[in-house]
């Protein structure tokens, strides 16, 4: 009988803003407050999620988190004003601007006039290109939250076929970009992917973020696989469930992420970790 192993993404978020506790304690002895600026425009459901869970974890490593709460009708004008003011003060480490933004703004445009050595997403031009070119400056929180619970559970990603399901600018992309530069052979599919099935049943690695409740299904995988979900969707019931049938997919794969316990902790993890690392800076 096989065991299948769980990735804890709860247990090891605990651990590294244990971590981290330590590291803003030295930054504060040195008169330091690490500090992020979190800004949410309008009320996206997944966002607000995020920056509740996000403010609790915060507060308890010692690092501050300013909220800017816009309205839905905020222009690209004001917002983008907000971040000018944010990107020259001193006091702030880390800038980062909920996802998605409401449709007048154009949310390209932001993230290009976040300072790049404050863009603690990671979702800056400057900082894409650099991860794609291998030389990581700031990395995507979620992609980031998956490769060090993949290293936490010595799982090598070299030289293994990895398929990532999405090709987001949040997930899919960067994620693809992070198993490459591991030596991962990557397979990237989407929507449009003809016989996308067929491509995940040859996944050693599967990541699994297309925003779809339970779509990945136990014929779509093959024996051992090693299963990351991203997905966090509610079902019929009101019960959050990935993009992976977790009872279907569980009882063949050698190592999978639940939702939620899994991904989701690890994301704030690394954000917090990425603010103190431009503290520490
Ligand atoms: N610029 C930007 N960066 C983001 O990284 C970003 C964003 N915008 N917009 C929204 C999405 C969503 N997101 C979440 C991360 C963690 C949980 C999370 O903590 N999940 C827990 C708890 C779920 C719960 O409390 O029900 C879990 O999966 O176990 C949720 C949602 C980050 N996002």
């Amino acid at each position: 009988m096989m065991m299948t192993e769980i990735l804890d993404g709860r247990a090891l978020s605990h651990k590294i803003r244990q971590q981290l506790k330590q590291r803003t304690a030295r930054l504060r002895e040195r008169g330091i407050v690490p500090a992020l600026a979190v800004i949410l425009v309008g009320t996206d459901s997944a966002s607000q999620i995020y920056v509740r869970n996000k403010h609790r974890a915060a507060a308890e490593v010692g690092l501050a988190t300013h909220d800017f709460k816009l309205p839905e009708t905020t222009t690209e004008e004001e917002l983008l004003a907000l971040i000018a003011k944010l990107n020259v003060d001193p006091s702030i480490h880390g800038i980062l601007v909920q996802l998605p933004l409401p449709p007048q703004i154009d949310s390209a445009k932001i993230t290009a006039e976040i300072d790049p050595s404050k863009d603690v997403d990671g979702f800056h031009p400057l900082n894409v290109g650099q991860l794609f070119l291998n030389n990581p400056q700031s990395l995507p929180c979620t992609p980031h939250g998956i490769m060090r619970l993949l290293a936490e559970h010595q799982i090598d990603v070299a030289g293994k076929h990895a398929v990532v399901v999405g090709r987001s600018n949040i997930v899919g992309r960067p994620i693809a970009a992070l198993l490459l530069n591991a030596d991962a052979t990557v397979t990237v599919t989407h929507s449009k992917t003809a016989n996308l099935r067929e491509l995940t049943r040859q996944a050693d690695i599967l990541i699994v973020a297309i925003g779809r409740a339970e779509f990945i299904k136990a014929a779509d995988v093959k024996p051992g696989v090693v299963v990351v979900d991203v997905g966090m969707n509610r079902n019929a019931a009101g019960k959050l469930v990935g993009d992976v049938d977790f009872t279907e997919v569980e009882p063949i794969a050698e190592a999978i992420t639940p939702v939620p316990g899994g991904v989701g902790p690890m994301t704030i993890a690394l954000l917090l970790e990425q603010t103190v690392k431009f503290a520490e800076r």
